[in-house]
């Protein structure tokens, strides 16, 4: 008998919170949360995986209840099986999401698929009684790493926040463990965001490395003039200078910074990584990519954004995807990425880890939960269970 997929539902939930980066603010801020809901019992009860989108892009349950749920419920079950006839196939389900769906325009689209696709993987490992780092690293001959480097993601700006509390935040992520943290810029002057950097590098010292985010705010010149300043100070990367898909700015900037660079957050499918591959001037020896499979389509599209990358000669070390969320955790894990980002105060309870884990030496250490471990957080369960326990 095939596995049925009885139910998707969707819940869309505010993650907002006060703060701005250069580009929006968070005010208004939803996600989408996903159950998708199978005939298979496991210690008496349905097995059920969750899953949700990450932050910037909103809740998407429009589109996944007029278009993808519905296609995944009226498909043949026999089709949404693997070869072996035990578990769901995750290409297979995702092949039926994108029935009639044209190429090209990656836009929204890519965050409903890639929510419903966390859900089915999330079902996928439980079914299989694995965690999800150790399916991925089974099914792709790897060996897994349950130890994975995080970096504390904040800094932002938000009203009346001053040098002192701006250190005060960074101080927090030092004494929870984190190594590496990351900081807005592009939302101020340059002059004050010079003394903000400053501020906070006489904060961390020599206990921590700082990474700097522009959201994608700047023209080229302004891009520059801030690779020259930024250029000054060892940081850790230099994030999203320009508008996401101008590969041309972003290879030209390549020129003025010597440090690292990072980017691919906002690039929704293989085909935009790939773009960004063959025209962004991104380099494999020092260059980190961001795309997050929350927001475009899902891992099975990120396994394809993997090969991209390899077939460019490009290491999935240099992967620390966007967007604090578990699945990404299991896919560094299993997969072998560079580690992953974490919100320590921000988007709650979606991001983080399950609890009882703790960052130590800018790691952490995956625990054996079967499916991608939304269990084992007891906050984030609480609302899962809610939708559909
Ligand atoms: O502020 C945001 O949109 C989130 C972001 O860029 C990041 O986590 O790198
Ligand atoms: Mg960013």
């Amino acid at each position: 008998m095939p596995i049925r997929i009885v139910d998707v539902r969707e819940v869309t939930k505010p993650i907002a919170s006060p703060i701005r980066n250069a580009y929006i603010d968070f005010s208004k801020m939803t996600t989408s949360l996903v159950a998708v809901v199978t005939d298979v019992v496991r210690d008496g009860r349905p097995v059920v995986g969750y899953g949700f989108n990450s932050n910037g892009r909103y809740g998407q349950g429009g589109l996944i209840r007029e278009r993808f749920a519905p296609r995944i419920l009226e498909a043949d079950p026999a089709s949404l099986m693997d070869a072996a006839g035990d578990n769901l196939d995750p290409d297979r389900v995702w092949a039926t999401l994108m029935t009639n769906e044209k190429p090209g325009g990656h836009g929204e689209r890519s965050v409903a698929v890639g929510t419903i696709d966390m859900a089915v993987w999330d079902a996928v490992a439980k079914i299989a009684g694995k965690p999800l780092f150790r399916l991925l690293a089974g099914r792709h001959g790897v060996q897994a790493d349950p130890r994975v480097f995080v970096y504390a993601a904040g800094g932002y700006y938000y009203p009346g926040k001053d040098l002192g509390a701006l250190k005060a935040e960074m101080r927090g992520y030092l004494d929870r463990g984190y190594t590496v943290v990351k900081m807005k810029i592009g939302g101020a002057t340059i002059t004050e965001d010079r003394e903000r950097i400053e501020a906070v590098l006489a904060e961390i010292g020599s206990q921590a490395q700082l990474a700097v985010d522009a959201n994608g705010r700047f023209d080229l010149e302004t891009a520059i003039a801030y690779a020259r300043m930024l250029r000054d100070y060892p940081l850790f990367w230099y994030e999203e200078a320009g508008d996401p898909l101008d590969y041309q700015l972003q290879a030209a900037l390549a020129a003025f910074y010597p440090g690292p660079m990072a980017t691919g957050e906002n690039l929704f499918s293989h085909q935009d990584a790939r773009n960004l591959i063959r025209y962004g001037g991104m380099r494999p020896d020092r260059d980190w990519l961001q795309f997050d499979c929350a927001l475009s389509y899902g891992l099975c599209e990120y396994l394809r954004t993997l090969d991209v990358l390899k077939a460019h000669g490009w290491s999935p070390r240099r992967c620390i995807p966007h967007g604090g969320h578990q699945m990404s955790l299991n896919i560094a894990a299993g997969l072998g990425l560079g580690g992953n980002e974490s919100y320590p105060d921000l988007f709650q309870p979606y991001g983080g880890f399950p609890d009882g884990v703790r960052v130590v030496d800018g790691h952490i250490t995956m625990p054996e939960l079967p499916g991608i471990g939304f269990e084992g957080k007891a906050d984030l369960y609480r609302e899962m269970k809610a939708l559909a326990g």
